[in-house]
């Protein structure tokens, strides 16, 4: 089994327009997955619940303010010679107010579902954000090789409710 000995929670929105088929990404300006297109979210704030910090995540990197959100998934995240994992907590709205607009950290940009920028974003993207597309949910883990590009081994499930953290001694890696 790989060796993961502890996890740390993150938030990832993903903006739908349903009716024309869009989804709203966001090129990363700097830190983690930078130069690479992706949801909006990021990490909890100490008093913050998962889906307090995702609304405010969006806010922050897209200046939107959701006004539903669905969670439809829940990735683990590791990598090689790094003990501890990525828990991400897969979110989708699709009605906001407000109007993406570029910040310090994130330049958004509607794709259509049909032109989604796969080779530009995290090597995990085009397997489950095809499910999410769906209407589906799902519960992935995916473990990277030091290169952060490749990933030696993975499991993704569609699931009926999406569990409220990844429990590591069920883990299937
Ligand atoms: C490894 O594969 C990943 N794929 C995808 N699609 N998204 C990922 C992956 N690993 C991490 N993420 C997401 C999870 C978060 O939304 C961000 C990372 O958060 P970040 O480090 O930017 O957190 P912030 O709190 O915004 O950072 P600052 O302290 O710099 O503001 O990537």
């Amino acid at each position: 089994m790989i060796p993961i000995q502890n996890k740390k929670p993150f938030t990832l929105v993903l903006t739908l327009d349903e009716p024309h088929r869009k989804i709203l990404l966001g090129m990363k300006k700097r830190g983690f997955g930078m130069n690479k297109y992706n949801g909006f979210g990021g990490k909890l704030e100490p008093t913050e619940t998962v889906e307090e910090a995702a609304h405010r995540e969006l806010w922050e990197e897209s200046t939107i303010s959701a006004r539903n959100m669905k969670k439809v998934g829940l990735n683990l995240f590791s990598f090689e010679n790094n003990p501890v994992a990525m828990e991400v907590h897969v979110y989708v709205v699709t009605e906001y107010d407000g109007t993406p607009t570029e910040t310090e950290e994130m330049r958004p940009e509607w794709f259509s579902y049909d032109d989604i920028p796969y080779d530009d974003m995290w090597t995990d993207d085009r397997q489950w954000i095809p499910i999410m597309l769906k209407n589906k949910k799902f519960i992935g883990e995916f473990y990277f090789a030091e290169d952060q590009k490749r990933i030696i081994s993975q499991v993704l499930e569609e699931v009926d409710v999406v569990p409220a953290e990844f429990d590591l001694s069920q883990r299937k890696l």
